[in-house]
This record gives C-alpha cells, structure tokens and sequence, in this order.
C-alpha cells in the first residue's frame, strides 16, 4: 500500500495552524464548549466508558484530525491488518494479533494458512494441559502435582501474561501458584523457585524465535536445576518442560516433547502475542474460561474499533489524541495512571506496546520522517504517583496527557478505601485540568509571596477510563483499546509498527562482547573501542572482588 507524507498534506498545516492557536486557550474554556463536546468527547467501546472532554482540542481540531486520519488511508490500513494483507512491510508479513482473538471462523486464510482452525487448534490444546495442571491430574516424574508453574520469557513473551496475570489475581483460584522469570539476572529466576520443589515445578519456556539469548540461558539453567534432583531421564523434559513458539523446531530441539510444544505464527508480533500460547501460564493462572473471556474483552473492542465510524471510534479518537499532543503540541510523553493496584504493571507492558512499535524515524517508503513519532510511556498506580511525581505534572513546564483509569469495583475490602481510591483519581484529573487562579489562592488568605508558588495552572489535559470491573473482559478490552491507538498513530505517521529492527545491534555487539566480559577473550589487542574495552577491564578485575580505595581510578 502507498505510503503518504502526511506533511504534504494541507491539513497538516492546518493543524500546525489549530495547535498554535490553541495552545493558549485554556482548557476551561474549550470545555465550556457545551453538550456537543460530550457527543464527541465521551464514547463507550467494549465495556469501557471513556471520558476525553478534557483534552486540549475543539470541534474543528478533531475534524482536522480526522480528516488527517483520512487522507493518511488508516481505515485502508485497518482493512488490510483484518484482511490478512502484508502490512508489516519490512518483515513482510501480516499482522494477525486479532485473529488469535475471533471465533471460529472469524479469520481469513493467509499465506496458506487456515488461521482460524491453527488457532482454535492451539486454544484447545492449551485448555486441556492447563485444566490438567489445575486439577491435578498433570504429574511430575514422581507422581506428585505440579504446584508451581513458572514462565521463563522476556520483552513480548513476559510482559503480556505477566502484566495480565497480577491484573487478574482475584479470579481462578485453586491452580498452581504462577511465577514469571525474564531477566538473564540469575537472581529473577533464583527468586521465582524461593520455595519450589523440582518435582512439583513445571516450566514453560516462551519465546517466539526461540533463539533469545536470556531466555535460553534460564532455560538451560531451570532444566539443570529440575535434573539435579529428578536425574537425566528424558521423561523429566517430557513432564516438566512445556514451551510455546512460533520456532517450533526449535524448541522441539531444546528437548521438549513435541505434544508440549504449543505454536503460534509469524502474524503474532512479540508485543501482541498475550492472546497466542504465549499466555498459556495466564491461562494456567486464571483458568481456561477466564482466558476466554480475556479474548473475548478483545474481540469486541476489535469489532469496535472495525466497525464504529470513524468520529465515534474510540482507538482512533484515542490515537489521534495521542498523535496531536506528540506531533503537533510537541509532548515528549504521556503517562498511564491506573487507578488500580493490580494494574501496576501495565505502564510496562504499555512501554513495549507502544516503544517498539512506533519508535522510529523511517517510514514504510524508507524516507526519514520530519516530524515527532512514538512518546515515551510511563506511569504508576495511583495515588503513589500522588505522592511522588504528580508535582511535576500539575507545576513543570512540561506538557504531560494522561490516561487515568479507574475501576468502579472494588477490588478487596474494606470498599471506603475504594471510594478514596476513586475520590483521588477524579480529584487529580479536575487539578489537572482547571489547576487553581491566583484570585482564589488571595480570597483564600494565602501571602502573596506564596501565591505564585501555590498556583495551579491547570489546562493539563487527561482522560478518564473507566472500567466497571477489573476482569478478564474488560482487561482484554483495555489492551486492545491500546493496541489500536498505536495502529492509528503509527498509521497516520506511515511507519511500520509491526517491526523492531532498532532492538537489534545491541544483541549482536553483546554477543560479541560476551567473550570478554566471561574472561574468555582477552581484551588486549582485540578490537574494542577504548571505553568498552576500559570497561570490560574493570569490570574483569572488579568481578574477581571490590577494588582497594588506592586502585580506584
Ligand atoms: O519471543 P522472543 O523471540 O524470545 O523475543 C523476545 C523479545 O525480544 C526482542 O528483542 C524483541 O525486541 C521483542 O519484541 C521480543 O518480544
């Protein structure tokens, strides 16, 4: 598909012209704008309610946004993604994260591939191992049953089903207790097995190419701690290793028997693969059922956001939001706020979502862009943000949207501490927004010395989601809410969001440095630059222990 310039484009320079307009107006007044900004501004999207009224935008600009959404073919693109088309264009390759989500019969062939039946295939599969880990019915070598299972991954393969899984804490009890070990820090995967048994433990190794450096080396340790205990037996792969790839050759070469090995496909990005196998310790955790309902929560924020037209359309109105404080009022970031203690890891698993796929500076046509793509993400779970960078947010002099999502139900007792919980985040979002003059600082006695400081400028704009509960359906819903509003933003700018090619010189250079830095290779007179190989030197001595004081350079 063609790939357009979007600042070729004439509205582009109307929205330059709208931003620079806007920019003083405050926010107070854009919502005075009455009951037609609701129409626009509040939309109810898979069991979600979002409340954008208090962005910093009027009706035109979000007539100008979306006729840049428009002219940029995004509704084409989105086509093309739920048709199968190659829209991954550097990898050539389709993008299918909503077929792993559709009932059956819900997806096209691609590239020879009857995806529906490869996917409910694999659905299936998982079910029934996760149901026997649950029930008990899955033993070690040694009879006994299985109760922990833990999830060797990293980037795509963790941080989906290991967001998901503390999200979703509250349902599925009775299985065995769950854990997630990513980092090659020997000390992730030390703390993972604090109290398992290797006769009662089960690993399931996930990773997409299966050539992942981290994830092979915890692998490789987890099977030599099972195999200190239970012996070398091929049966001690073949009960307590499962793996999920879309490599599945390899992992079948790793040793995993191949009726353990559950695969997915090229179509699955690392970074929208929670729903593939890639989430089958989640299902272990919340059950099959509440797996489904995950995807369920998903499929129908698809069929929302497929289907909606266009200035109703919730990701699109999401995305275009985020494109018009990144590219056009020059916001370096926006933060996630989820009003939610379960949902502490969603930031992170955001950073991913949203970094990897739209971090770039080359569009599809391979032209360098002249305009700003991807912010950064970040955030945490209120109200300890409140207490610790908020101030920033309300005073600085830096322009950060927000997304604060709240959940009308409690998630334990007693259900006062919800109701702050909640009383906080609508507090915040009304600071935020109308911030406090210097007239109302003065008639409240406040010393004029005082009064600049205590000013709130306010004009800080954020939405409010709102989720009824915190459970499968509705999760699904919130990812996917997010995945779209990437594929818009990364659509209109004409990048592909699909690729991370930027992830991968850093692994080669530390293949290459690995030698030194395990001793290995020597450093003098290997090509090395003179702050690596300095490094690598200290490092070295350093690792052998601490440096005296004199030493120290
Ligand atoms: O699933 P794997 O092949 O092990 O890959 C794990 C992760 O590593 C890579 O470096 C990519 O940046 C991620 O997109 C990917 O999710």
């Amino acid at each position: 598909m063609e790939t357009v310039d979007p600042r070729s484009l004439r509205v582009w320079r109307e929205l330059e012209a709208e931003a620079a307009e806007l920019r003083d107006v405050p926010l107070g007044t854009l919502v005075a704008e009455g009951s037609d900004r609701e129409r626009r501004l509040v939309l109810d999207a898979g069991l979600l309610r979002i409340d954008a009224t208090r962005q910093l935008v009027r009706a035109r600009t979000l007539e100008l946004l979306g006729e840049l959404a428009r002219e940029t073919k995004v509704v084409e693109l989105r086509e093309a993604m739920f048709g199968g088309g190659h829209i991954n264009t550097t990898e050539d390759r389709a993008v299918g994260h909503v077929w792993l989500r559709a009932p059956r019969g819900g997806a096209p062939v691609v590239d020879g591939i009857d995806v529906s039946s490869a996917v409910h295939d694999v659905l299936e599969r998982m079910a029934e191992a996760a149901v026997r880990l649950r029930d008990g019915s899955w033993t070690g070598v040694t009879g006994e049953r299985i109760e922990r299972v833990v999830s060797i991954g990293i980037g795509g393969s963790d941080l989906g089903p290991r967001m998901a899984a503390l999200a979703l804490e509250a349902f599925g009890h009775g299985g065995p207790e769950v854990r997630f070990v990513s980092n090659v820090d020997p000390v992730d995967l030390e703390r993972a097995l604090v109290g398992a048994e290797p006769a009662r433990t089960l690993f399931v190794v996930v990773s997409k190419t299966f050539r992942t450096l981290e994830t092979l080396q915890n692998a490789t340790a987890a099977l030599a701690w099972l195999r200190s205990e239970l012996g070398e037996g091929p049966e001690v792969v073949a009960r307590h290793v499962v793996a999920v790839s879309s490599n599945v050759e390899a992992a079948t070469a790793f040793g995993v028997d191949p009726a353990n090995v559950f695969g997915f496909w090229d179509f699955v990005g690392g970074r929208y693969s929670v729903w593939s196998a890639v989430g089958f310790a989640l299902m272990v955790a919340v059950g099959p059922e509440g797996f489904l309902s995950l995807l369920a929560g998903a499929h129908a924020m698809d069929e929302h956001f497929r289907t909606e037209p266009m200035d109703v359309n919730a990701p699109v109105l999401h995305g275009l939001l985020m494109l018009w404080y990144r590219t056009f009022l020059g916001a370096q970031t926006y933060a996630v706020l989820p009003y939610a203690e379960r949902l502490a890891l969603l930031p992170s698993y955001l950073q991913q979502l949203t970094m990897e796929s739209n971090g770039k500076s080359v569009r599809r046509d391979g032209e360098r862009v002249d305009y700003d793509t991807g912010a950064i993400v970040w955030g945490e779970p209120g109200t300890k943000g409140q207490h610790a960078f908020y101030q920033l947010l309300h005073q600085g002099t830096t322009l950060v949207p927000a997304d604060i999502i709240v959940v009308a139900e409690a998630q334990a007792g007693p259900e006062r501490h919800h109701d702050l919980l909640v009383a906080n985040a609508f507090a915040q979002a009304q600071a935020l927004a109308f911030g406090r003059d210097e007239a109302s600082l003065r008639a409240a006695g406040v010393p004029e010395r005082l009064v600049p400081h205590k000013r709130m400028p306010g004009s800080r704009p954020s939405s409010v989601v709102m989720m009824p509960r915190l459970a499968p359906e509705t999760l699904g819903a919130l990812i996917a809410l997010y995945e779209h509003s990437v594929f818009v933003q990364g659509a209109v700018w004409g990048i592909d969001s699909f690729d991370q090619w930027g992830v991968e010189l850093g692994k080669e250079l530390a293949d290459q440095l690995a030698p030194f830095t395990t001793g290995e290779r020597d450093v003098e007179g290997a090509d090395l630059d003179p702050t690596t190989a300095r490094l690598i030197e200290w490092y070295r001595s350093w690792r052998q222990g601490p440096p005296k004081r004199e030493e120290m350079p």
